[in-house]
């Protein structure tokens, strides 16, 4: 009996302890969750306790890395740019600026454009000398109150303005606002009599960045000229015209070709503006390399149905079109993507007419666009003579910027100039638009000294033109370096060289060749350099 109670009190002993180590455990096991939950938990600096997408991620990748022997190193992803002010650095980043050698911190590039020779100084610019107004939309009653920051609204009456436009018209208000334009507004709004840009504004680069990034809205052909092109859209009304690739970037133009049968590059427009650029002419609207999607970025948005009928896939499986237009527009030679991508160039477009009209002139020296016929200033020598005494190039600079020109289609080698246009509302005195040089960069094994006739026959060329010349063909500011390094700016760089080497040293090549036409003049006659910088006698060193 005894025996009996003492083994039946030791069992419940046994019971209460698996009991307790029961409640124990669970204890525990409780415990242990809640710590891990915490984990989870996020910080909440808002009212809202709910976790986002990527803190859920966070935590089931801790539960999933413990649980793993071998974890994946955590990858940094790019982050799209949220604002324009973050387009800069994204812009360097991405487009690798800066890339070029760097002495006492600053590249080739850097210390040209901080030469005195790009920084001369220069009149301020007056009311009238600015493209397109802004006034505000306050009455002349308003001003003087403390809400004068208002909107501003472009002036679109182009034929002059009448005095109570005037009143409303306040040149501080400009700057201010500008902030809250889009790029495109205020690379128009900054156009000037004397140039479609400041080089140092620093709406060039989020201009170039929009136009490289911006989501391509719409997509028409461009009418006007006779090669294909597209008109695209961004949203915010932005417009860009766009050239595509048609040929490799080091093909040479087959010399059986006449000039005007000659295919456009893509990439000539592009290191176009930066020539022109660097020459401090700053006369062609920006142009940036871009890589589109032929399907989702035209033929699927494409309202142009002459367009649309164009597209096809080709045999090896390419998305290809070609358009409608006068030269190439054909089955035969299809723009194709690979299988979707193509390059093309996209560049700023210039006001619309009917805010800025402008006037297009037929070139002096235009080619005869013939197999057989020669132009007048291909036959007589004196030819500058009789063009010095017409209007608009018998007085003002119009033919001092007519050689500018000829300087830039001579080292680039473009025959195509037949025509150049000005804004109308600027008159006579005003700078030279160079649209339209997707001819140019054609052939890199061989110069076109007739390109350089306006200067050969007219022996004159602006001061400040002949210094950057002879600056960038010194060894520390060498125009194929600074060409090389300006065009690495630009996002195709990434895919390949936009201007091959043979191309980079041609220019060189070319730009000896410019300073021997004006040694010559200086030789026989008198009065070749047009002192546009007057009190600056320092020679480029
Ligand atoms: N950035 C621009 N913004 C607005 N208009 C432009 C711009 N570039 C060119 N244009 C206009 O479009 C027209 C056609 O463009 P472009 O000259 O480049 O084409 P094209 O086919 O090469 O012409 P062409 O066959 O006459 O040489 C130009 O004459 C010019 O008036
Ligand atoms: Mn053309």
């Amino acid at each position: 009996m005894k025996t009996q109670n003492s083994g039946r009190s030791t069992r419940c002993i046994y019971l209460g302890l698996a009991c307790l180590s029961l409640v124990l455990h669970l204890f525990l096991a409780f415990l242990c969750l809640s710590v891990l939950q915490k984990a989870c938990v996020l910080p909440t600096s808002s009212s809202s306790s709910i976790p986002t997408r990527t803190d859920t991620q966070h935590c089931r990748s801790i539960s999933h890395s413990s649980s793993s022997s071998a974890a994946l190193p955590s990858r940094k992803l790019p982050t799209i740019p949220q604002s324009e002010d973050d387009a800069t650095e994204w812009e360097n980043t991405l487009i690798g600026a800066g890339k070029g050698q760097k002495v006492n911190g600053r590249t080739k590039l850097e210390e040209l454009f901080e030469h005195p020779l790009y920084n001369l100084p220069r009149p301020e610019l007056q009311d009238d000398d600015w493209l397109l107004r802004v006034k505000k939309k306050e009455h002349s009653g308003d001003r003087g109150s403390e809400e004068e920051e208002g909107e501003d609204a472009i002036d679109d009456d182009s034929q002059g303005s009448s005095a109570s436009e005037e009143e409303g018209y306040d040149k501080m208000s400009w700057t201010s606002a500008m902030e809250t334009h889009p790029p495109w507004l205020r690379f128009h709004l900054g156009i000037s009599r004397r140039e479609l840009y400041d080089r140092k504004d620093p709406n060039l680069a989020q201009l170039t960045h929009y136009l490289a990034t911006q989501r391509v809205l719409g997509a028409v052909q461009k009418e006007g000229g006779t090669q294909l092109k597209l008109l695209v859209s961004f949203q915010n009304h932005g417009q860009a015209l766009l050239k595509p690739m048609k040929q490799s970037r080091d093909a040479e133009t087959d010399g059986n070709l006449f000039y005007f049968s000659d295919f456009e590059r893509h990439n000539a427009e592009i290191a176009a503006f930066h020539l022109d650029r660097l020459l401090g002419f700053n006369r062609i609207p920006p142009v940036v390399g871009r890589l589109i999607n032929v399907t989702s970025e035209v033929r699927e948005i494409t309202t142009d149905k002459k367009l649309s009928r164009t597209f096809f896939t080709s045999p090896v499986g390419n998305v290809c079109f070609y358009g409608q237009c006068e030269y190439y527009c054909s089955s035969e030679h299809p723009v194709c993507g690979r299988p979707h991508q193509l390059e093309v160039s996209v560049a700023a477009m210039l006001p619309d007419l009917s805010l800025a009209p402008r006037r297009s002139w037929r070139s002096p020296w235009r080619r005869a666009y013939s197999r057989t016929k020669l132009a007048a200033w291909e036959k007589d020598p004196a030819y500058c003579d009789t063009v010095k005494q017409r209007p608009p190039y018998s007085h003002g600079t119009r033919l001092l910027d007519l050689i500018d020109m000829a300087v830039l289609d001579f080292l680039m080698s473009n025959m195509d100039r037949h025509h150049y246009e000005t804004f109308e509302t600027f008159g006579n005195e005003t700078f030279l638009l160079h649209l339209d040089n997707g001819r140019a960069f054609g052939r890199h094994s061989r110069d076109e000294p007739s390109i350089l006739v306006p200067l050969q026959q007219c022996c004159r060329i602006r001061r400040s033109t002949l210094l950057r010349l002879r600056l960038l063909s010194l060894p520390s500011f060498r125009l194929s370096d600074a060409m090389r390094e300006s065009l690495l700016r630009d996002p195709l760089a990434a895919v390949a060289p936009l201007l091959s080497e043979p191309h980079l040293s041609a220019l060189d090549r070319r730009l000896a060749a410019v300073l021997r036409v004006v040694e010559a003049c200086q030789g026989h006659h008198a009065e070749v350099i047009h002192n546009d910088v007057e009190g600056y006698d320092q020679q480029p060193d």
